[in-house]
């Protein structure tokens, strides 16, 4: 249900605002010309995909980030928020995803913490405005509990509650739910309500829908760094839910220029028996439990796997791998069953995983190039003879790849972490599609990479499903997996909760089945 608006009088400025401001990081725009209004008693949900810009925008109210151009005001004043603590003076507390609590501590001596110690008050009187505060917002805390005991929601709880001790009249919550059971989402979503009823407003920023019409007055929508759509209260009440579903997934994900000069003609949809196969696939995850995966890849086939992070997209690829313990499921690969096999004995069948993690888990940065190419057959003839390192021939193999995959580096015995992201990516994409590849897993293949690099990872993964192999695309990047992926994948909360053909109505059901509006 979309919440009515606080009945009050309308004061003459918003409590916080952005006036037209543009942020730029090293290739990107991250805001770009962005205005926003925050009133009192409200909560305003910013929505939009992965990297639209969410967490730059509030960044700059909570004193994380500087504009670039643009203006920041509080009450009409414009103001300049170089650090937290200042954002706090001005009344704006920031809950952040991950706690900021120390877990050893109880509640209550986390709420002496960090105030200058000649303003520090003695614990009884925090522990007195610690109960005054709880019972006017409606929750119960035990003040001697130890923070590390309490759930995720309860810590938020004191989060809160430490904010408006500070005297916080705006309270962000950048991605507050995401970590929380369902149960724990509810209970936030009524304390915002009872929150914006004493008048406090609040940034709530999530990814699901559901929640930004259930708890929100009014809704933001950004997309590639800009403001795409705004829905005032009045509006949002009017539409009703399924009316403002319609409107929002449409501002999320709907056509956009630009997209389609980088796709090249539509390639021929593969057809044939599965080269890979996956059948019920779990994995058993603290954060993210994986289960009941059913996916087939023809050869040839690029299937994209979409969804917000954090969906255990990484879990499914890295159980696919070898990397992870399978807690069920069946993998087949050209009709052979391989989930009984190591990361090795995958990739001798043809199995290849092109990790995210380029620096941690992809190569190894202090060690040459030609050495990181080889990094997953160390020992293996003919580069390793009765365990003795052939360097002839390791620098002939490296020496291959380096021009094939148009690797720019001085040397091949440079250090591989000595490269830039770009050049990095060039050599795992050369390990992983060399040789005897038959399907390949990507993982956020071109997270990080500037324009240009983006281009040619993009026509590397199009060259590979047109050698045939088969190809699973996980990306975040809903622009990415239209424009490569023949089908799609939906990943949410461990499972995949659909799989569309990529055509004219792909986008509008991915992004529906990615903001949880359909099951
Ligand atoms: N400190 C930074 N340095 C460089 N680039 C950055 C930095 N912070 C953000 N970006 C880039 O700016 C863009 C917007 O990122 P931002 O984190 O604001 O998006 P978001 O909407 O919050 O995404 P998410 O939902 O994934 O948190 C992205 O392209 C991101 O890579």
């Amino acid at each position: 249900m979309t919440q009515t608006p606080n009945a009050a009088p309308m004061p003459p400025h918003p409590i916080v605002a952005l006036d037209q401001v543009t942020k730029r990081f090293p290739g990107v725009v991250a805001n770009d010309r962005v205005s926003f209004e925050l009133w009192p008693g409200e909560v305003h949900v910013l929505l939009g995909e992965n990297g639209a810009g969410k967490s730059t925008l509030v960044g700059m109210l909570s004193g994380l980030q500087l504009p670039d151009e643009g203006g920041v005001l509080v009450e009409g004043r414009e103001v300049r928020i170089a650090s937290p603590a200042r954002a706090l003076e001005l009344g704006i507390g920031t809950v952040f995803q991950h706690s900021m609590l120390v877990p050893s501590l109880s509640v209550v001596d986390n709420m002496a913490l960090g105030g200058p110690w000649w303003s520090r008050p003695d614990r009884a009187g925090v522990a007195r405005r610690m109960a005054a505060v709880c019972a006017e917002i409606g929750v119960a805390i035990d003040p001697e509990a130890r923070v590390g005991s309490l759930s995720l929601g309860e810590q938020q709880q004191v989060e809160i509650v430490r904010a408006l001790m500070r005297g916080s009249r705006v309270l962000i919550l950048d991605e507050a739910t995401a970590m929380l059971t369902p149960k724990g989402a509810e209970d936030l979503g009524a304390l915002m309500g009872r929150l914006t009823r004493l008048g406090i407003a609040v940034v709530f920023i999530t990814h699901k829908l559901n929640e930004a019409l259930a708890f929100g007055h009014r809704i933001t929508v950004l997309r590639l760094g800009r403001k795409v759509g705004e829905i005032a209260p009045e509006r949002l009440v009017a539409l009703g839910p399924a009316a403002a579903t319609a409107e929002i997934v449409r501002l999320m994900f709907g056509t956009h220029a630009g997209t389609e000069a980088a796709g090249g003609p539509p390639r021929a949809r593969p057809a044939g028996a599965p080269l890979l196969d996956i059948e019920g696939l779990a994995v058993d995850d603290a954060s993210v439990p994986v289960a009941g995966i059913d996916l087939s890849v023809a050869p040839g086939e690029i299937v994209g796997l979409a969804g917000i992070d954090g969906n255990g997209q990484k879990q499914f690829a890295e159980a696919l791998a070898g990397q992870r313990r399978l807690a069920a499921g069946r993998i087949r690969l050209g009709g052979e069953a391989i989930e009984r096999l190591d990361v090795g004995g995958r990739r001798e069948r043809g199995l290849r995983y092109v990790t995210d993690d380029r620096l941690g888990e992809g190569t190894v940065g202090s060690f040459p190039i030609s050495l990181n190419l080889l990094l997953k057959q160390v020992g293996e003839a003919p580069f390793w003879r009765h365990g003795i390192e052939q360097p002839e021939a390791i620098a002939t193999h490296a020496r291959r790849l380096v021009g094939e995959y148009d690797v720019r580096t001085p040397g091949i015995e440079t250090a591989i972490g000595k490269l830039s992201g770009g050049n990095i990516q060039k050599a795992l994409l050369a390990r992983e599609l060399s040789g005897q590849a038959r399907a390949v897993i990507f993982a956020k293949p071109t997270y990080g990479l500037d324009v240009q690099n983006i281009r040619a990872t993009r026509q590397r993964i199009r060259e590979a499903a047109d050698r045939g192999l088969a190809v699973i695309l996980i990306s975040t990047d809903l622009e990415e997996v239209l424009e490569l992926s023949d089908r799609v994948a939906v990943m949410s909360r461990g499972r995949i909760v659909g799989v569309v053909d990529n055509n004219a109505e792909a986008r509008s059901r991915v992004g529906e089945l990615m903001s949880g509006v359909t099951a």
